[in-house]
């Protein structure tokens, strides 16, 4: 059995996935096991620094990438334990790094683009003493694409149903979307970054109340939306751009949001409108890539990520599309939490066979890739 683990840290900062999985290319990826272990807080402060940094310590860079690279192992050992396997029983892990900037359209108009990735997969194999595949995403920018996001192949190989276009949509500090057409189709597949999910929620609820993130959205669900602070969030650029896009921390955060506050808001109704934002962006993006493919309605939406468990989230989504069934993707096999990582052991496994990782249509890349660097065990 082809076994593969994913690790995933995407830009929550929450702390790094780890998804054992079982891929043959006849069949569709199975997964078997998982392993998530939570950020210290340290760490996650330090990761954060980083990402909004413009000057940069190298030795605070280094200390970072071996902390952040030592969390990973300690992943992947757990992992194992709990399976009882070891090293030997993996062909491959797929490491994604954790972002700490991303900027496709380059930093100021007209400069280079960029994605920035921090890992140490040379010293992840050492610990781990498993080949390790990484740095997915800058050969698809090399190619002139995006570099994001790439987990729209992986829905492409694992999600397709015979009659029916679906959506799957990722909610975690960003939301991207996936429009699958039905298998016989030759409509292509449309990706794109939509904006925030959770970023902007997670940032003003640690700023105005205790613990890291908004259970259910209960604090959003007591305030009232303020429609005049939607509209100015709404007029932001990115919402506008055609796809291919994608985007991060880099466009989203606190400075971004307080720019646009009046000062008199009551921090839940503000609450409410990030809320509302992430619902009625997601609802533009879904309108968009029904029309760009032309297609006659979604059928089913796979919500997945952390924002799937966001229950307020998830109802202002359900008002933006009635005819639209919302269901777990855990009725594919895949739990809500696990994609992400799973996407990163799917990669690994592309680049170990010498296929392509990238779908060109989604990041504008001039070209299929085979994506990522191999290091040996
Ligand atoms: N029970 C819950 N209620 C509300 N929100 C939740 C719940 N569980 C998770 N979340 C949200 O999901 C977030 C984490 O989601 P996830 O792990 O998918 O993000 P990520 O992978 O780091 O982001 P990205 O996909 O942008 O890289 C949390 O920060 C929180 O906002
Ligand atoms: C640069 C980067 O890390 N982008 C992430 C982020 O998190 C969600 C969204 O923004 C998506 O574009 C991407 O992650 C997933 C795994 C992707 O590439 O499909």
């Amino acid at each position: 059995m082809p076994l593969f683990i994913g690790l995933m840290s995407g830009t929550s900062l929450d702390g790094i996935d780890a998804a054992l999985v079982d891929i043959v290319d006849s069949r569709p990826a199975r997964l078997l096991a998982t392993r998530a272990v939570a950020m210290p807080e340290a760490l996650r402060r330090q990761l954060l620094y980083l990402c909004h940094a413009r000057q940069v310590d190298l030795a605070e860079l280094a200390a970072a990438e071996e902390a952040f690279c030592r969390l990973q192992a300690q992943a992947v050992n757990d992992l194992l334990e709990s399976q009882q396997l070891t090293a030997e029983h993996i062909s491959a892990l797929g490491s994604h790094g954790q972002t700490i900037e991303h900027a496709p359209f380059g930093h100021t108009p007209g400069s280079s683009p960029y994605t920035w990735q921090l890992d140490n997969p040379s010293l992840l194999a050492e610990l781990t003493r498993i080949r390790v595949v990484a740095d997915f995403r800058r050969r698809d920018l090399a190619a002139g694409g995006q570099a994001a996001p790439l987990a729209p192949a992986f829905h492409d190989a694992l999600f397709r149903s015979d009659d029916d276009w679906q959506l799957v949509l990722n909610l975690g500090g960003f939301a991207n979307l996936t429009l699958l057409p039905p298998r016989a189709s030759d409509a292509r597949v449309i990706g794109f970054d939509t904006g925030p999910a959770n970023v902007l929620l997670d940032a003003w609820y640690q700023r105005h109340q205790e613990g890291r993130f908004d259970r259910d959205g209960q604090w959003a669900a007591s305030g009232k939306v303020l429609p005049a602070l939607l509209e100015r969030l709404l007029d932001e650029a990115f919402f506008h751009r055609p796809p291919p896009k994608s985007t991060g921390r880099e466009v989203f955060h606190l400075n971004w949001l307080d720019a646009r506050l009046e000062g008199q808001e009551r921090p839940r109704d503000v609450q409410a409108t990030l809320a509302e934002l992430s619902a009625a962006s997601i609802a533009g993006g879904i309108e968009l890539a029904q029309e760009t493919a032309q297609a006659p309605g979604v059928s089913r939406l796979y919500p997945c990520g952390g924002g799937a468990h966001n229950r307020d989230l998830v109802t202002r989504l359900k008002r933006y599309l009635p005819d639209t069934e919302i269901i777990s993707p855990d009725t594919l096999g895949w739990p809500a939490d696990w994609l992400e990582a799973g996407a990163f052991a799917w990669l690994a496994a592309r680049r170990l066979d010498h296929l392509p990782g990238n779908l060109p249509e989604v990041t504008g890349a001039k070209g299929p890739r085979v994506l990522g660097g191999v290091y040996a065990p």
